[in-house]
């Protein structure tokens, strides 16, 4: 910035230089040119600079392995195979439609020929013309009668299969996404996850119906007027389709071009929906450093991404759509000046151009047709394959496998032997090298340390939210891994998180989550234990207040209550709490402290704190430091210690 400064600092003082034998006025009016471009350059510069420093931000956001979504026959075959029959109802509808679409020219052409001959003929009879035409108008009528209920069948038959097909497609979506392993979610934003179970699947969806109904239709439709032309004139119907395999040749090389466009257009319309839902769900962050304007701009940027890719493949389809409209009127205006001619020279009859051009045009319509078409397989292809990406990912973590300890012989003893760990998303950065601890049954065992250090990564451990590098953490002697997850941390488990974030319903339901099949009255038990009562009893609506989205609407200490209200209800027989009173006012720690010791009794408990009065009352403490377990022992002991960390910590006021 400063060099800009100085040049144009320097330009302004050699066009003093220059300007000394000029007029004032010229002077005056270079000057502020310069001046201008000076101002003009230094906002580009600037400008651009935030915008770079944006863009990092959005990079983290932007997915990796776009490249990686693309869609098998075989994975397409998997999604119709359940609905099979609603999808051969809909294939022989929409062929039949086409048949009889292939019949109507040919009819319309037997028609045409009966009221030239009524116009050539002498008799006046009315009766008898109509008589003469009835059976062909008839036939015509019941054509389109049976054309609009076949038209109606595969529509009803297609919207039926693509709905069921995208709920299938989403259901297993969202069921994918809720067993894969945390390292994914650390590696992906909600906005990019649900923009592929939202506008992919539509997108897929809409691509294929109309790929199946019109597709379909058009190539039959297609295939079936050409074997007319060639009963009318097969010499007119060479010439008329000999464009055909250009069209295909050069429909297919476009084809592959558009696809990666189109594939780069979807992967960043989900970035930048995942920049939108970002600032959204960060709302009070915005608002607190007024970044609404950086946010605005930053959204605004991802979007004129997508909106140019977006433009591009448009573009390309449109491009590609114009010139087959242009090759095929082509075709239209030679058959009628070739049809004209076979007329003149007795070859060919009026009803037969007549037929031939309705079938010619019933072509044209369907091969431009084609083109949107093809345009949207496209489309839907790559939809298709962004939706089945994450389905393919095997978790490295699995549900079904493993044992249950059976409730009477749990004893709750947790040991970490040699642990190394290091989170997937940051495999240079060990948090912990041969970490070695025992959370003994029955007990109150706290951890403390600076803050970074991997106190909370050891919950995430004992939850199997990660596995080690090497090492294990063990259950009464059994391996984590040889246990089952769901098991884990559905009935031994309970945690109570340093941010608990809660689902916007109603305070009573949120308690529940701990445990569906709880009774009302085991609902409001929790809630008087954890000291929710006294707050939610001067809400209006009481139990049945709305908390807001991730619990917005209520204080921190109110959230950490319902989640120890939570924990409470599910009555695990190990307790986890990271900070669970952090929150908390003096005055109500003190009231949820007391409701905790009561929940605590008997159980085997893992408290992260920092407040010395939580910690002093454990029955062991660990120090973790340097990627280890550095000291333990109890209150006294560890004071009494020469040299102690944990002295300097609450001397320093780490644990206060
Ligand atoms: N999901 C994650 N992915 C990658 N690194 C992580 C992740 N979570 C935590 N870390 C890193 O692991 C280290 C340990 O973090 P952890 O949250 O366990 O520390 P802590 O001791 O609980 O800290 P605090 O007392 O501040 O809560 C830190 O360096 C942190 O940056």
């Amino acid at each position: 910035m400063r060099s800009v400064i100085n040049s144009a600092k320097n330009s302004y003082s050699t066009l003093r230089w220059v300007s000394q034998p000029m007029k004032q006025a010229h002077v005056l009016k270079t000057l502020r040119i310069c001046g201008f471009s000076t101002g003009f350059t230094i906002a580009t510069i600037r400008r651009l600079n935030c915008s770079a420093k944006l863009s990092k931000r959005v990079e983290h956001i932007r997915s990796k392995d776009d490249d990686e979504g693309s869609m098998s026959f075989r994975e397409l075959w998997r999604l119709i195979k359940p609905f099979f029959g609603w999808f051969l109802a809909a294939v022989v509808c929409a062929i039949l439609s086409a048949v009889i679409n292939i019949r109507i020219p040919l009819c319309l052409g037997d028609l045409v020929n009966i009221i030239v001959d009524v116009i050539k003929s002498d008799n006046k009879q009315l009766s008898d013309h109509f008589d003469h035409l009835k059976p062909h108008a008839i036939q015509l009528l019941s054509m389109y009668i049976i054309q609009s209920a076949l038209t109606f069948a595969y529509i009803s038959f297609l919207t039926i299969l693509g709905e069921r097909m995208a709920m299938k497609m989403r259901s297993e979506l969202f069921n994918k996404l809720l067993y894969l392993d945390m390292a994914f979610f650390d590696s992906h934003k909600t906005g990019e996850l649900s923009a592929r179970l939202n506008s992919d699947v539509q997108e897929f969806k809409s691509s294929f119906k109309m790929c199946v109904s019109q597709g379909l239709r058009t190539i039959a439709q297609t295939l079936g007027c050409i074997g007319s032309l060639f009963y009318l004139s097969p010499t007119m119907t060479l010439y008329t389709i000999a464009v055909v395999p250009g069209i295909i040749l050069v429909g297919s090389l476009i084809g592959s071009g558009l696809r990666v466009l189109s594939r780069r257009a979807q992967a960043q319309s989900a970035t930048a929906s995942a920049v939108s839902d970002e600032a959204l769900t960060n709302m009070r962050t915005i608002r607190a450093f007024a970044m609404e304007k950086l946010e605005s701009r930053l959204f605004d940027e991802e979007l004129d991404k997508a909106r140019s890719m977006q433009e591009q493949l448009g573009l390309g389809i449109g491009l590609f759509q114009g010139a087959t409209n242009l090759f095929l009127n082509g075709i239209v205006l030679s058959v009628l000046y070739g049809g004209t001619n076979l007329i003149a020279q007795g070859e060919m009859s009026p009803g037969a151009l007549m037929s031939f051009l309705v079938s010619a045009q019933t072509i044209q319509r369907s091969l431009s047709q084609l083109s949107i078409i093809f345009g949207s397989a496209i489309k839907g292809w790559t939809a298709g394959g962004r939706v089945l990406q994450f389905s393919r990912i095997t978790p490295v973590i699995d549900y079904e496998s493993g044992v249950c300890i059976p409730y009477h012989s749990l004893w709750g003893d947790v040991k970490f032997e040699d642990v190394t760990f290091s989170y997937p998303t940051r495999p240079g950065h060990v948090v912990f090298d041969n970490l070695n601890l025992t959370i003994p049954a029955g007990q109150v065992v706290a951890l403390c340390g600076p803050s970074g250090e991997g106190k909370s990564t050891i919950t995430h451990l004992l939850e199997r939210f990660y596995e080690p590098k090497s090492g294990r953490v063990t259950l009464d002697g059994k391996d984590l891994k040889n246990l089952n997850v769901e098991w884990l941390r559905g009935q031994v488990i309970g945690l109570i998180s340093q941010e608990p974030v809660l689902f916007a319903t109603s305070v009573e339901e949120n308690i529940r989550y701990g445990r569906p099949d709880a009774t009302n009255e085991e609902v409001r038990a929790a809630a008087k234990a954890a000291h929710v009562d006294e707050f939610v009893s001067r809400f209006p609506a009481g139990y049945s207040t709305i908390v807001g989205e991730r619990g917005a609407q209520l204080s921190g200490g109110q959230k950490q209550r319902i989640a120890i209200a939570r924990a409470i209800l599910k009555n695990p027989p190990i307790l986890v709490l990271d900070e669970a009173t952090s929150a908390l006012d003096s005055q109500s720690e003190k009231l949820v402290q007391e409701a905790l010791n009561n929940v605590m009794k008997g159980r085997t408990v893992l408290v992260i704190a920092h407040r010395l009065s939580t910690i002093r009352s454990a029955q062991l403490i660990y120090v973790i430091k340097d990627k280890k377990a550095v000291e333990s022992g109890t209150h006294e002991q560890l004071m009494a210690k020469k040299g102690s960390i944990y002295r300097k910590l609450v001397e320093a006021h780490n644990v206060e």
